[in-house]
């Protein structure tokens, strides 16, 4: 059974969640004439297929993970693009993990300023978040995420099968992004991973089925309505500030959902301590995260390093941060500048 789940606005497309979908992809790209096939080795067999059954392919093999979401990288993209003669209705397809199709959707985005991309997205954190919402960019060595494009894609294949062979660790980084927007949006994401969290991380199981679909549907609702993250869209990124903050410092070795996991346990003590949040539903984020091995501690002594990575948040304004917070379950807000003794305060939280 193949679910749809439609992403609305000006660039609509669907994102498509099953068993088997590789045949879906030719209908994605109807009228290119070449397809550039990016991935990274542990993907090679995978795209092989892929590219067996489209017309005109460029494969480019591109350096595995985080390694390969670099400025210097997207440029040898570029190089092969030329090199293939690539038109405007020609296609990047990106296979992998969230990487891989950050990576392949920047190329499409910045390519004769614009062309068709679909991720085909291998791990359940790309599933769930990055192959959804059309942000697309590479890391910089000031920041995350810092050079990027809003580019939607045509489309979004999720196929589960790819799922057992993704290394666990990487399947429980996923679970961090689901978790937080059981944090955000749908608690029963929350009743689903404490009530079976050996299923949650089982990757032919079907309570791992529905945490993806609920995932993607809350993603959808919000950047249907703010693709350009001008209001709403900011609540994804709640565990994000200080997320970023430590992949930096830890120069991009440090898998995202795990960094994210440690900023969930940040933000849901800022919450807590600006007096916004239930001590029970702050103290239910390490409950959840723990139940399914994510970590929630970082080191003391990498606060000021921290402090200065997270002034380069987007979502900074001029001198003033600003983290996501919750002002109850399901009840996400923004806190503007708070002061730097609040965020030692609940910094001691991750790093006790
Ligand atoms: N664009 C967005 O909205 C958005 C949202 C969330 C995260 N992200 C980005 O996504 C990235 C993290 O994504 P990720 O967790 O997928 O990490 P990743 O892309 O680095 O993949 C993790 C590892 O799993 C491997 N892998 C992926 N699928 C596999 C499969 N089916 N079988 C075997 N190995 C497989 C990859 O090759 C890699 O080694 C970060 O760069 C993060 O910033 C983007
Ligand atoms: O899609 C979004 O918007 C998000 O914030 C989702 C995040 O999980 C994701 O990591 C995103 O790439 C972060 O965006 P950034 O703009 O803070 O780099
Ligand atoms: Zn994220």
């Amino acid at each position: 059974m193949v679910t749809r789940i439609h992403v609305g606005g000006d660039r609509a497309y669907d994102v498509l969640v099953g068993n088997d979908l590789d045949g879906e992809l030719p209908g994605l790209i109807d009228g290119a004439a070449r397809v550039a096939v990016l991935y990274s080795a542990p993907l090679r067999e995978r795209a092989e297929r892929i590219a067996a059954a489209l017309p005109g392919v460029t494969p480019i093999e591109v350096p595995d993970a985080e390694r390969g979401k670099t400025v210097a990288v997207a440029a040898q993209c570029w190089d092969e693009l030329g090199k293939a003669g690539f038109t405007r209705t020609d296609v990047v397809v990106g296979v992998g993990g969230g990487a891989v199709t950050d990576l392949a959707g920047f190329v499409a985005a910045s390519w004769l300023r614009g062309v068709r991309w679909v991720p085909v997205s291998t791990s359940l954190l790309g599933m769930v978040d990055a192959s959804v919402g059309g942000k697309t960019g590479v890391n910089i060595d000031a920041g995350k995420n810092l050079v990027g494009a809003f580019h939607p894609p045509a489309g979004v294949l999720c196929d589960l099968d790819a799922l057992t062979t993704l290394p666990p660790d990487d399947l429980t980084a996923g679970l961090a992004e689901v978790i937080k927007c059981g944090f955000i949006a749908d608690p029963r994401i929350l009743e689903l991973v404490e009530g079976d969290p050996a299923g949650a991380a089982d990757p032919a199981g079907r309570t791992l089925r529905e945490l993806v679909e609920r995932a993607i549907q809350v993603k959808a609702d919000v950047v249907s309505v703010d693709l350009k993250e001008s209001g709403l869209r900011e609540i994804l990124n709640y565990g994000h500030t200080l997320g970023h903050a430590i992949e930096k410092r830890e120069k991009y070795t440090w898998k995202h959902g795990h960094a994210v996991s440690v900023g969930l346990i940040f933000a849901a003590a800022l919450s807590r301590l600006s007096g916004r949040l239930d001590a029970a539903t702050a103290a239910r984020h390490r409950a959840v995260l723990d139940q399914v091995g994510l970590p929630t501690a970082y080191g003391q002594e990498a606060w000021t390093d921290l402090l200065s990575a997270m002034r380069v948040d987007k979502k900074t304004r001029a001198a003033t941060l600003r983290f996501v917070v919750l002002d109850g379950l399901a009840k996400p807000g923004i806190l503007t500048g708070p002061s730097e003794e609040l965020l030692v305060e609940a910094y001691a939280e991750v790093a006790r």
